[in-house]
């Protein structure tokens, strides 16, 4: 059984406050992105995970194959065992639900209740619901609107952010909020831990005249435009490219120097939620290491 599980993506991100726990009350408009991961999964006596870099932006190292991947908790917790050969696509603590995609796919797969996936992270339930979705509470509380098109620009930069560290970093800068339309709470707490953060937002407003927003906690920055309109389209016929194609929807990438960082330049869509489901066809082309470097 193939698996597809989408990276998410906030359109809205605002901090509530903080609870007696320490968790943060939150208000969340995400959509899902033809940016996805693959689980492949067969039953089998006893689990196991098989990593593929599915893009040359993913850094496997970073991906536990043990008993702690989110998959594999995933399966633990509904009471099934089986082989998961994981195409990662998602950059890897780029702020796009990578271990929850997987997790997510896995309960979807077994139709398994949505509160299900809850303690294995706030973010489990919303990437398992897929498409366009609202989320409170600590963000385990989900509804799903209806799906959203459209098209938007990613900078996935060479380093992550931990999701722990940015919520740490907004309690102490006072709880900061943001006005902006496509808000997101978090922006001012992730480039204060991560100032490389500011410099490319920076950078890619100058070269655009957009300014990019940071995706969830980050590190990845996203536009909600295509890159035509950013005037980057032409990005993409030079340099080493990487191709994904998830139920038809393109998801092109191509790389970059912003703020003296190489970048990566991912243009993809938003992915309605019928599309997140075993059926539907993924393939992905991936330049050689050489060229990937
Ligand atoms: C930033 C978002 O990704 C936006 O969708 C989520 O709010 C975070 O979701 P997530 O990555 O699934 O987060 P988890 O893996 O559950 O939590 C990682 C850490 O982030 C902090 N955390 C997370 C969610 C939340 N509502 N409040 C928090 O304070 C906690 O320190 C927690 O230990
Ligand atoms: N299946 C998985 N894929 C990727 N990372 C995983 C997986 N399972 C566990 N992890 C762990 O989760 C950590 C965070 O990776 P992930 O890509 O999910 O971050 P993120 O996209 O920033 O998360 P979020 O947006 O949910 O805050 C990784 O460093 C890794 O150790």
């Amino acid at each position: 059984m193939r698996l597809v599980a989408p990276a998410k993506l906030t359109r809205t991100l605002r901090v509530l406050g903080r609870r007696a726990d320490g968790l943060h009350e939150v208000e969340i408009e995400a959509v899902h992105l033809a940016l996805a991961d693959t689980v492949d999964l067969a039953p089998a006596p006893a689990t196991t995970i098989d990593l593929v870099a599915g893009a040359p932006w993913v850094d496997l190292a970073r991906v536990p194959t043990d008993a702690t991947n989110l998959a594999w908790r995933a399966l633990e917790l509904i009471g099934e065992t089986g082989t998961l050969a994981i195409t990662k696509r998602i950059p890897v603590e780029g702020g796009l639900g990578g271990g929850s995609a997987d997790a997510g796919a896995v309960l979807r797969a077994f139709g398994a209740p949505l509160a299900t996936g809850r303690h294995l992270g706030a973010d489990v339930a919303l990437c398992q619901l897929a498409g366009h979705v609202d989320a409170r509470g600590i963000g385990e509380q989900v509804m799903a609107l209806d799906d959203l098109d459209a098209v938007v620009t990613l900078i996935v930069p060479p380093f992550g952010v931990a999701t722990g560290s940015v919520y740490r970093a907004w309690d102490a800068l006072g709880g900061p909020h943001d006005d902006d339309e496509v808000a997101n709470d978090l922006e001012a707490a992730a480039c204060a831990i991560e100032p490389r953060l500011g410099a490319l937002i920076a950078a890619a407003e100058r070269r655009t005249g957009r300014r990019p927003r940071l995706a969830g906690s980050g590190s990845t920055l996203a536009w909600w435009h295509s890159a035509g309109t950013l005037g980057l389209g032409d990005e993409f016929a030079r340099g080493p490219a990487a191709h994904v194609t998830v139920g038809g929807d393109d998801v092109r990438a191509t790389r970059l120097m912003l703020a003296d960082l190489p970048v990566w330049l991912i243009e993809t869509r938003t992915l309605p939620r019928a599309l997140a489901s075993p059926a539907t066809e993924v393939s992905s082309e991936t330049p050689s290491a050489g060229e990937s470097a």
